[in-house]
């Protein structure tokens, strides 16, 4: 069977991708959820003119030269403001975020002052506006701050606060089963003989989820046989997921019954095989009856981390309406060695950066390039990215790499 480029695979997998509806949070809980209508400001700010300084409000003509001495006539502070108007010859003291008062059109801050009793004087010459935020200066009742489709950042938050909002509408969490296949498999901590292999990938294909926006459910460890694989299958399907993971199980081995339990469950699987190393058995599909986009991982717990990178991230991005690129977003680099010409798999290498070269991080990749091998994917800075039927190309020259997760 021939193996699908990976931008056609991915550009598949997100048109299938109906966004999923929105739910009303308060602001509290609203931090890196996706928003699914614009924030659009319930009043002006600052709501009207204030001081950005300690000092006195005055009249600017009033102290056009100086040094000038003007009456003391009361005090306009945050929250409270003055209540009478500034007169020729007064003066209010004013703080930070109060109210200027009435009359007033100009602040001098308080280091250019000298106060005896009621009597202020200037020592530096007062202009009009000087140190004055002007009402809506930083936005008006009705503008829209933040458009639907963003995901809600830590800033974000505090200027929605500021908009005298505070609920939000956000995409709901898409919902992850997460399937884990194979007899050789017992969980960490649980005393693993030699013959067994201990659960690894699970954690980071669930951790990319959670960081995405998901909310992720684990849904256990499944034998190699084919009735309790259609059975875990099915009652994943029954759930009602917007999403089914499984890893393992998705080659062509005697063991791997992944793509016949989905089958025979009315997942229909649109790819199976990739042109992407680490990753070629990874498959997708939809089950029609339970709407849920079902995502095949192979076993391997690195392949398995680079497949989720590159095809569960951006399916949970996009249910969430977020705007998704339609290839891996690649940056340009430099190579710190030579590297051999790639075969038709696109290819993402394990490789560290060792420093800069013309502005360009210079990457260097591992010498081991195992997809079932760890400890070079967490000591990675990057993924080295060869396309497919890539000649050889030297160090110094330019290549590509995608960012892993912080
Ligand atoms: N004849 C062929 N053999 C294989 C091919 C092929 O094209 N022809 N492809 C190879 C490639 S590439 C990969 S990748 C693996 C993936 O196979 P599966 O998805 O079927 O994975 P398993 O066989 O179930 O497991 C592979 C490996 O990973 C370990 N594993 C499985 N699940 C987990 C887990 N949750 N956490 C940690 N490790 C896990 C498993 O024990 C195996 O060691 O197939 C190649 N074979
Ligand atoms: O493509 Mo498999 O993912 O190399 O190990």
């Amino acid at each position: 069977m021939a193996l699908m480029p990976v931008e056609e695979a991915l550009a598949l997998l997100l048109s299938t991708v109906q966004p999923l509806a929105g739910e009303t949070v308060p602001l509290e809980q609203a931090a890196g959820r996706a928003l699914a209508a614009p924030v659009v400001a319930r009043r002006t700010t600052p709501g009207a003119d204030v001081s950005a300084m300690d000092g006195y409000a005055l009249r600017a003509t009033d102290a056009a030269t100086v040094p000038a001495t003007l009456e003391l006539i009361g005090e306009s502070a945050a929250g409270r403001p003055f209540p009478g108007r500034v007169e020729p010859g007064t003066t209010v003291r004013i703080f930070t975020g109060a109210v200027l008062p009435e009359g007033a059109d100009a602040i001098v801050i308080q280091e250019d002052t000298s106060r005896d009793g009621d009597a202020v004087t200037m020592t530096e010459a007062a202009t009009p506006g000087r140190h004055i935020r002007r009402a809506g200066g930083d936005f008006t009742a009705g503008e829209t701050l933040l458009e639907a489709g963003r995901r809600l950042r830590a800033r974000d938050l505090a200027l929605i606060a500021a908009a005298d909002v505070d609920a939000v509408s956000v995409a709901r969490r898409p919902r992850v089963g997460l399937i884990s296949t194979g007899d050789e498999l017992v969980r960490p901590g649980a005393g693993a003989n030699a013959h067994q292999v201990i659960v690894s990938n699970i954690y980071s294909v669930a951790a990319l989820a959670r960081a995405a926006g998901a909310e992720v459910i684990d849904l256990g460890i499944l034998p190699d046989r084919m009735d309790a694989t259609q059975a875990g299958v099915r009652a994943a399907l029954d759930s009602g997921f917007d999403v089914l993971v499984t890893t393992g199980g998705a080659s062509v081995g005697d063991h791997d019954l992944i793509a016949p339990a989905l089958s025979a469950e009315g997942v229909d699987l649109a790819v199976h095989r990739i042109a992407l190393r680490p990753g070629k058995p990874l498959m997708f599909g939809r089950s029609a009856a339970a709407r849920t986009q079902v995502l095949g991982l192979p076993g391997n717990p690195v392949s398995a981390h680079v497949c989720a990178l590159l095809f569960l991230v951006p399916l949970i991005k996009a249910l969430q309406g977020l705007a998704v690129p339609a290839q891996p977003e690649l940056e340009p680099a430099r190579l710190a060695t030579d590297v051999k010409a790639n075969e038709q798999r696109m290819d993402f290498m394990r490789a560290e950066i060792v420093g800069r070269a013309e502005g360009l991080p210079l990457v260097r990749p591992m010498p081991v390039q195992d997809s079932s091998m760890l400890r070079n994917l967490a000591r990675a800075d990057v993924l080295l990215v060869r396309r497919p039927h890539a000649p050889s190309a030297s160090a110094g020259d330019m290549c590509e790499i995608l960012r892993l997760e912080d």
